[in-house]
């Protein structure tokens, strides 16, 4: 199978302490279509400056990013975007606070398209939007609320319907249900997986929750000191227990 996401030879080196420190550290992946890979690792691994390589947030000291073989690497951010999109941790950083939630779900559809084309038709587009939140207790009946009114865990479930709503290439999740209670996080993460396997997505999450890590993914890497020292298949993650994972940490 054609890979979708490959990383090769990935290096970030930094200057730190008087010293040069390589936060990622020849990092190889492969990522085919349709694969949900689980990442894990300590504070300071290297998960987030993997992510921004790929997204072009932050450029790799050398190595190359290949994007359904096409090579990436020194393509913007804007660029990248079309085709992957990220879920980010902080429920605010996602959606614009003064747009309504139909609002940001418009400028999410129409991403890529000239900015005074954003918000036209909106009428037209309401009731697609009404089917995607009508089965969510948590945004039914909010469409025409100000997202800088919504709890964190509404926003940051529309920060992912937002993500997904013009199907992406690659799916990002950088510890996307890490700031909400122990309940929300449970169902966004449950829509989450639902959502990734009916649209058959290519996703990369990033988490700290050994549970979702095992429970969710079909694939699983643990990334530590900039080096993935752990990478595990379905059958592999399957026999996996708690207290396996705990000894990486
Ligand atoms: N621009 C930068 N300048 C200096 N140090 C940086 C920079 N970006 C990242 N680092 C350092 O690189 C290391 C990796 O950071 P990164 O945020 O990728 O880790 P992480 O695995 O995502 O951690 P966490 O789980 O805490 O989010 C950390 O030690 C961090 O302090």
């Amino acid at each position: 199978m054609k890979p979708l996401l490959e990383i090769k030879h990935a290096v970030k080196t930094i200057y730190n302490d008087d010293e040069n420190l390589n936060i990622l550290n020849d990092i190889n992946l492969s990522i085919n279509p349709k694969d949900f890979l689980v990442v894990l690792g300590t504070n300071g691994a290297g998960k987030s400056t993997l992510m921004d390589a790929i997204t072009g947030t932050n450029e790799l000291t050398s190595g190359k990013i290949l994007l359904n073989g096409k090579d990436i690497t020194d393509e913007n951010l804007a660029k990248r975007s079309r085709n992957i999109s990220r879920v980010y941790q902080d429920p605010k950083s996602g959606t614009a606070p003064r747009m309504t939630v139909a609002e940001n779900l418009l400028l999410a559809k129409r991403r890529g398209l000239p900015r005074r084309l954003y918000l036209r038709h909106l009428k037209e587009n309401l009731p697609e939007f009404q089917k995607l939140i009508s089965n969510l207790p948590t945004l039914d009946n909010r469409l025409n609320t100000f997202t800088e009114k919504l709890s964190g865990g509404q926003r940051q479930t529309l920060s992912f319907l937002m993500a997904i709503i013009q199907k992406p290439e690659l799916l990002l999740l950088d510890e996307h249900t890490a700031a909400l209670d122990p309940q929300t996080s449970k169902d966004l993460m449950e829509l989450t997986n639902k959502v990734i396997l009916e649209k058959e997505l290519t996703c990369m999450m990033i988490t700290h929750d050994l549970s979702d890590a095992m429970n969710y993914g079909n694939r699983l890497i643990v990334l530590k000191k900039g080096k993935i020292i752990l990478d595990l298949d379905q059958s592999e993650k399957d026999k996996l227990k708690e207290k396996d994972l705990l000894q990486y940490f």
